[in-house]
C-alpha cells in the first residue's frame, strides 16, 4: 500500500472544497490516495492587515512554505491569486480544467435595475473600474473577508449587492444567491479566474507526472496569454487589469483591458493566434495596451 498523498489547503470553506474536488479527481484518474492536511496560513490570522502584506499573495507563500519544509506534497490556489512571477523551487505541475470565468452579482436584482445610489460592494479595483463603466451612478463600497461575510452584507441590508467570482459561489454551493452573471465582455475576469493551479516542488518528477492527471492544456494555453498579460503590464492582482482567452485548443482568441478606477477611460484589445504561441500573443498585446497609454490608466499604486 502506499502511502496517501498530502494536499495542503487553507481551511476556509473556498478553499477545503476546491481541494477536495482535485484531490476526488486525482484518485480517480490515478488510484493514489490524497489526505488533506489544513493548515492556519499567517494570512488567514492577520486578516485585517492583508493589504499591507502584501494581498492574497500571502495564502500563496504559507503554503508554498509547507511544500519546501517537507510538511506536504503538494497545494491547490486559485490561479488568480497566483503572483505571475515564478518560483523556481516551486512546479506548476497542473491548471485544472477551468470552472465558470464570469464575474456575478449576488443581490436583489441585476446591476441595471439597482436604483441610483445604490451601495454595490467590491474590493477589486478590476471590478469597480468596469461596473462604472457599466453604472457610474452607484456607490461603490470595498470590502475584504470571505465569500459568506460578504453576502452576509447583502443580507443584512448594509450593502444593496456585492459582486463576486461566479466560480466561488458555485464552490461554496451559495450560487442560489445570483441575480446577474456579467458576460465576459461587459465584465472582463481576472487573469486566471475559475481556474485551479496545483502545485508541488520542483525537483519531485515522478509526484509531477502524477499530478500532471489532472491538468488540462487548453486552459493552460488560455491562462497562459492572459497571465502574460499581466505579468507584461508589470501589473499584481490589485491592478485594474481584465483578461480573458478562450479557444478550441489550437486557435486561441485573446481579450484584455486596462480601465482607469474611476471608470472614465480605458484600453481595450484582442488578438488571435495559435495556442502554442500564448505567451507571446500576452506580452504583444500589453505592448500594444501600453502603446495606447495602458500605463497611465493604470497609475502607480495599482501595481
Ligand atoms: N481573491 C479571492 C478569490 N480567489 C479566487 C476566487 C474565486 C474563485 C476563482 O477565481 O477560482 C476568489 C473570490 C472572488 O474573487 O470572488
Amino acid at each position: 500500500m502506499t502511502v496517501p498523498l498530502r494536499l495542503g489547503t487553507r481551511k476556509s470553506l473556498m478553499a477545503t472544497t476546491q481541494s477536495q474536488i482535485v484531490a476526488d479527481r486525482l484518485t480517480a484518474l490515478t488510484g493514489r490516495e490524497v489526505e488533506l492536511v489544513g493548515v492556519t496560513t499567517f494570512g488567514d490570522v492577520s486578516r485585517a492587515h492583508l493589504t499591507q502584506l502584501g494581498g492574497t499573495g500571502v495564502f500563496v507563500n504559507d503554503l508554498r512554505g509547507r511544500l519546501l519544509a517537507g510538511e506536504v506534497d503538494f497545494a491547490v490556489h486559485s490561479l488568480k491569486d497566483l503572483p505571475t512571477k515564478p518560483d523556481e523551487r516551486i512546479a506548476m505541475a497542473a491548471i485544472t480544467r477551468r470552472d465558470d470565468p464570469r464575474d456575478a452579482l449576488v443581490g436583489p436584482v441585476k446591476l441595471h435595475d439597482l436604483p441610483a445610489g445604490a451601495r454595490v460592494g467590491t474590493g477589486s479595483p478590476r471590478r469597480v473600474a468596469q461596473l462604472r463603466l457599466l453604472r457610474p451612478d452607484l456607490d461603490y463600497v470595498p470590502i475584504r473577508g470571505n465569500a459568506d461575510t460578504r453576502i452576509g452584507k447583502v443580507t443584512s441590508g448594509e450593502l444593496d449587492a456585492i459582486v463576486l467570482a461566479a466560480a466561488g459561489l458555485v464552490r461554496i454551493g451559495r450560487d442560489g444567491e445570483i441575480a446577474q452573471v456579467f458576460e465576459v465582455d461587459e465584465m472582463l475576469p481576472a487573469p486566471g479566474q475559475g481556474a485551479l493551479a496545483v502545485e508541488c516542488l520542483a525537483d519531485r518528477d515522478d509526484l509531477i507526472e502524477l499530478l500532471r492527471a489532472v491538468d488540462d492544456p487548453p486552459t493552460r494555453a488560455a491562462v497562459d496569454a492572459e497571465r502574460s498579460v499581466l505579468a507584461a503590464l508589470e501589473a499584481g492582482c490589485a491592478a485594474p487589469v481584465g483578461a480573458f482567452a478562450s479557444g478550441d485548443g489550437h486557435i486561441l482568441n485573446l481579450t484584455a483591458t486596462v480601465v482607469a478606477v474611476d471608470g472614465a477611460r480605458s484600453v481595450r484589445k484582442s488578438a488571435s493566434g495559435p495556442s502554442t504561441t500564448a505567451m507571446e500573443m500576452g506580452r504583444e498585446l500589453a505592448a500594444a495596451m501600453i502603446a495606447e497609454g495602458a500605463d497611465t490608466l493604470m497609475g502607480e499604486q495599482a501595481r
